[in-house]
Parts: structure tokens; sequence; C-alpha cells
């Protein structure tokens, strides 16, 4: 910058000072002016002058040495002009120095401009720097929007392309289409003139059409009243519909009340027997005859030897509500239990028992098989599923139910929860309560509101693998316990304000075959007490209800079971018991047991007109 700056100064100074190299060198770092130029140049010729003045005295004619008085002249002369040359000398001299002065000015001033310029250029430059920078930011801004915008663009072409080719491909089709409909247009115009032709008959034809819609009209006229009558009809008939769903509320009011009648006319507690039918391999059946009308009989017979050799048949007769052959199915059963599911839907307690030896069909009958179908499910999923459709139907008449179910053990007479946990069992103490108002509470149980049929599928899966697993297989456990399914059944109707609060209790109870306690030692010993235990308790409960007098004892507190059921079992509550036997000849006396203890049950039903012709 310095050097750009100093080269034209040093040019100039040699141009203006060249005529005078001699006195003053050009110094090539002062910058000279226009000033300095006219100072030098006056310095100049004033020296100039000087040699001019003094240069006639070399010429001067030569004065004789004799002359002494024209010597001294000379000299003289000579002396005053070297005075005035001297005196010039000095005077520029001091032009001179005005000169260096001015110089120095210049120079100064000159520097301080070449100061102010780089000053101005070094901020020039930082302000071209940064619009610089700016301006490549913004560029690479443009040039990334560019980038981008190209391509969207390029993606915008092929799709234009992709588009066009599709256009292309349409046109094609539709000039062919086009080609196509031409021929058919020649076509339709021969068709259309010969439509034209059959027009004009169509024509009159249409004149005739009107002439009847305008009868028509008439006719319409007539409909209209009608329908207005028919509307009129309508309106009177939902009044009246109105009215005939009143009297349904009311009628199932007065059926509630029917119904709970006739089943305390037929008995609060009633007794079915069922033998099931010979399973897998079994052959040696006995000789078990069902009879009557109702099919309320049934004959055993039994071939007996005396002690004399002669041989003879003993018939044993037993009577019951209901016996049921080796051929009823399950919903043949279930026909006859199903009227006390409705009592329980009523609002009534109600319990269904499963009495019999091991392995003579509890489960089955209770639950069904292990993996059961539509025809073998058993009486549990039949009485849920028949709830589900009659809360659907009773919902026409205001009532809203809701169903919660419990499945508990009693082993041991201590309580499990078949929905619980199996590690719980020996853990978790549950304690039976009874309320003022009749509720019965167990402690500590899992319960599960059953609104969909399958959710009673899972409870009853969960209930049987429990059970499974506290044994080494389940017709071992369950023939050991009594299991007690029980259904907390509540209504309300919203129409007329009723509420009523029902209890199912479905109960498989412990094989009845180990009544006898001898043999049995340690866990079985116990195990059979406490079948034993809550049995007879069972039976005696059942047996005072009947002959209950007015304040008098009823032995619920015996046995956990009869302790659970106390709410469940007498006064208002609903009994029935299925005593399931075995068809075998092998069982043939476990078979009359089950029939004796079922005979004492059934001798308990009360306003019926029942005869027991049972030993
Ligand atoms: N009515 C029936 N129809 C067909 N099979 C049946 C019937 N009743 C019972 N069974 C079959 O007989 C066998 C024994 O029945 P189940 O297990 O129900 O007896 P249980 O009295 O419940 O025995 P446990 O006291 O050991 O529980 C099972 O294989 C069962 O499927």
């Amino acid at each position: 910058m310095n050097k750009s700056t100093e080269r034209p100064l040093k040019r100039k100074a040699n141009t203006d000072n060249g005529s005078d190299t001699r006195r003053q060198k050009p110094s090539p770092s002062r910058p000279s002016s226009h000033r300095s130029t006219s100072t030098s140049s006056k310095t100049a010729s004033t020296f100039s002058n000087v040699k001019k003045k003094t240069s006639p005295t070399t010429t001067t004619k030569k004065i004789p040495f004799w002359d002494a008085k024209g010597k001294m002249n000379e000299l003289q002369s000579k002396l005053e002009e070297t005075g005035k040359e001297v005196s010039e000398f000095e005077k520029l001299k001091d032009d001179l120095q005005t000169t260096v002065h001015d110089q120095e000015t210049i120079l100064k001033e000159a520097f301080q401009k070449v100061t102010d310029l780089e000053t101005t250029i070094n901020s020039t430059k930082e302000r071209h720097s940064s619009e610089l920078n700016s301006i490549r930011q913004k560029f690479n801004v443009q040039n990334q929007e560019l980038v981008q915008q190209n391509a969207k663009y390029s993606e915008k072409m092929s799709h234009l392309d992709q588009e066009y080719e599709a256009y292309q491909t349409r046109y094609e089709e539709i000039i062919q289409v086009l080609e196509e409909e031409k021929g058919e247009n020649m076509t339709l115009k021969a068709t259309v003139s010969k439509i034209s032709a059959a027009y004009s008959d169509v024509d009159a034809d249409l004149r005739t059409l009107r002439m009847k819609l305008e009868s028509t009209g008439s006719i319409l006229e007539q409909r209209e009243n009608e329908i207005k009558r028919f509307t009129d009809e309508l309106l009177e008939q939902d009044t009246l519909s109105k009215e005939i769903e009143r009297q349904l509320i009311e009628e199932e009011t007065t059926r509630r009340k029917l119904h709970n009648t006739i089943q305390e006319l037929k008995g609060n507690i009633r007794v079915f027997c069922r033998v099931r039918p010979l399973v897998g391999n079994e052959n040696n059946m006995a000789d078990i005859r069902v009879f009557g009308e109702d099919s309320e009989h049934m004959e055993l017979r039994e071939q007996v030897s005396s002690t004399l050799g002669r041989t003879s048949t003993k018939t044993y007769t037993f009577s019951f509500d209901r016996v049921f052959a080796p051929e009823c199915n399950q919903s043949d059963c279930f026909e006859e239990i199903s009227q006390l599911v409705q009592s329980a839907l009523d609002g009534y307690n109600v319990c269904i028992f499963a009495y019999g030896q091991t392995g003579s069909g509890k489960t089955f009958t209770m639950q069904g098989p292990p993996q059961p179908n539509e025809e073998t499910i058993g009486m549990i999923p039949r009485a849920v599923h028949q709830i589900y459709k009659v809360t659907q139907q009773l919902k026409q008449f205001g009532w809203e139910y809701t169903m919660e179910g419990q499945f508990l053990e009693i082993y041991n007479e201590s309580i499990n929860d078949l929905l619980g946990e199996p590690s719980d069992y020996s853990k978790v103490k549950h304690e039976i309560h009874h309320d003022k108002s009749g509720r019965t509470t167990v402690t500590g149980m899992k319960t599960v509101i059953l609104d969909s049929p399958s959710k009673v599928k899972m409870m009853l899966k969960r209930a049987s693998q429990n059970r499974a697993t506290g044994a080494t297989n389940i017709n071992e456990r369950s023939s050991r316990s009594h299991s007690v399914f029980t259904l907390q059944l509540t209504g309300e109707n919203k129409k007329t304000g009723e509420r009523s609060s029902g209890l199912l209790n479905l109960i498989d109870l412990a094989g009845s075959e180990r009544l006898s306690m001898s043999g049995s030692v340690g866990d079985r010993l116990k195990e059979t007490q406490a079948i034993n235990k809550s049995l007879s308790s069972l039976g005696d409960v059942i047996q005072s209800l009947v002959n209950k007098k007015e304040g008098s004892h009823v032995p619920y507190r015996n046995s956990k079971l009869t302790w659970l059921l106390r709410n469940s079992l007498g006064g208002n509550c609903k009994t029935l018991m299925f005593v399931n036997v075995s068809p075998l000849v092998e069982h043939f006396n476990e078979t009359l047991c089950s029939l004796r203890f079922a005979t004492k049950v059934n001798s308990c039903h009360v306003g019926t007109a029942k005869r027991s012709i049972g030993k």
C-alpha cells in the first residue's frame, strides 16, 4: 500500500528537481507537491542569477601590474560582487530552508493523507469482506434452495412424465373407445330410427295411459284418505301397546309371585337322582330301572344267595322328584333346574348340590367334561347362559342385572379361592361372615364380574386348573373337597323401582363313599373325617330345617360347608340335590347308601304330597 502511494511521489520529485540534482537529492520516501515545485524552481533561478552575475568578472580586461589602483578597484568590485553573491547565497539558503520546511509540511500532510487513505481502504476492505461473506452466505442459501427446488422440479418432472405417459395411454385408450363408439353410434343410429318408429306407437299408448292416470288420481286421493285413517289407527295402537307393555310389567311381577308359589308347592327342597351311563371299558351294569309317569321312581335289583345256597332277587325302590336314566343328557337335567335359576333371578337364594360317590358323575353334571361342547356343558355354564338370556329379555320390562361370580373349595375344613393363586392356599385364611341383611361374604375372595359367556368359560377353566394343582390328579382332589360356585345376581327395575338380590350356589360335594373311616390313617384319616363331618352336617341341617319348630336350633356351625350356606339353606331358600349314582354292579352298595341319604333329604319336602316308598 505504502509502496503504491510512494511511487508517483518519487517520480514527481525526480521530474521537478531534475535541473538541480546537485543541490537537492530527492528522497524516495518524501512526496512532493505543486508548492514545493514552485519553491525549488524559484531557488534554482536565484542560483543561476548569482552565477550569471559572477561570470563577467572572468571576462574583464586585464589590468597592468603596475596599475595598483586599478587592481584595487578591481578587487574592490570583486569583493562587492562576492559580497553580493554571498548575500544572494544566503538568501538562496533561506529560500531553500523555506522550501525544505514547506516540503516537510507537505510530506506530513501527504503521510496523513496516506494514513487516512489506508484507514479508509481498510474499513472499505472490511466492509467489502463482510458484504462478500453475507453475499456468499446468501448465495449458499439460494444455491441450496435452488438445489432443493431443482430436486422438487426433477421429482415433479418425473411425476409429470409418468402422468404424461398415463395420459398418453389413456388418450390411446380413449381413441380406441371413440373408434368403438363410432361403430356403436352407427348401430345406435339405426336403432334410433327403429325406435322412432316404435315411439309413435308408444306415444299412442301414452295418451291412453294418461287418460288412465287421470282416473288413478282420484283413486290415489281415496288411498291418501285411507292412509290417514290407518295413521290414526296406528297412533291408537301405539297407545294400546304402551298400555300392554305396562300390563306386561305387571304380569312379570305376577309371574314372579306365581313362579315362587309353584316352586313352593313343588317343595323348597327337591331331590333328583341321576344314573350315569357306562363309560370307557365299563360293562358290568347293575339292574337299575327307571319308571313312573314323570320318571320319578327307580328300582334296583340284586341277586342274593341265602346261607342255604338259594338265590333270590332283592328289589329296592326309591322315589324322588325326578330320576334321570343313563340315557338322559345334560339338557334334560337342566330343564328341571332352570326353574330354580329363574328363582335366583327373581331374588331367591338357591342351592344346587351334586352328591354321590367318587366317579358317579357329579363334576360332569355340574361343570361338564374336561373338553365340553354345546351338548355336554354342565349345569354351571348352562345356568349362566340362561341368566344372560333372561336378563336380556327382562331389559324390556326395565330390569338391569349384574352378575358376580366366586368359586371356592372347602378342603379339610379350610377355604381356598379357586380363582386366586394356588400358592396362597396354605397362607391366606378366608373367614365367613353373615351380616344382618342376610348377606354372606367370604374374606379375601376374588370376585369376577360375569358380563360375557366367555368369562364364565375362563373362570371354570381357571378353577379346574387351580383344583388340579392341589392334587396329583384332578379327580383325586375333586373327590376329596367340596367346590362351591356362587353367583350373586343383583337386579334393579328402573321403571317400577323394584330391586332384587338373588344367590345361586352350585355345589359339587366331595365323594360320599369316604364316610367309612376304617383303614384311613394320617392325612387320609383327616380328610375322611372332614368329609364325613361336613356331609353328615349337611344332612343334619336339612333335617332340622324341616322339623324346625319356632326358635329351634339349626346346627349350621357344625361344618364350614353348612356355615357357608347358612343363608342359602332353609327359610325361603330353594334347595335341589342331585344324587349321582354309578350304574356299575361293583358300586351297588355305595349307590344304595347314596340313595338312602337322598331319600332322607327328600322326606324333608314341604308342601308337596309326594309319597316316599324308598327304604
Ligand atoms: N352323564 C354322563 N355322561 C357321560 N359321561 C359321564 C356322565 N357322568 C359322568 N361321566 C363320566 O364319568 C367319569 C366320572 O365322572 P365325574 O368325574 O364327573 O365323577 P365325580 O362324581 O365328579 O367324581 P369325583 O368325586 O372324583 O369328582 C368321567 O369320565 C365323566 O366324564
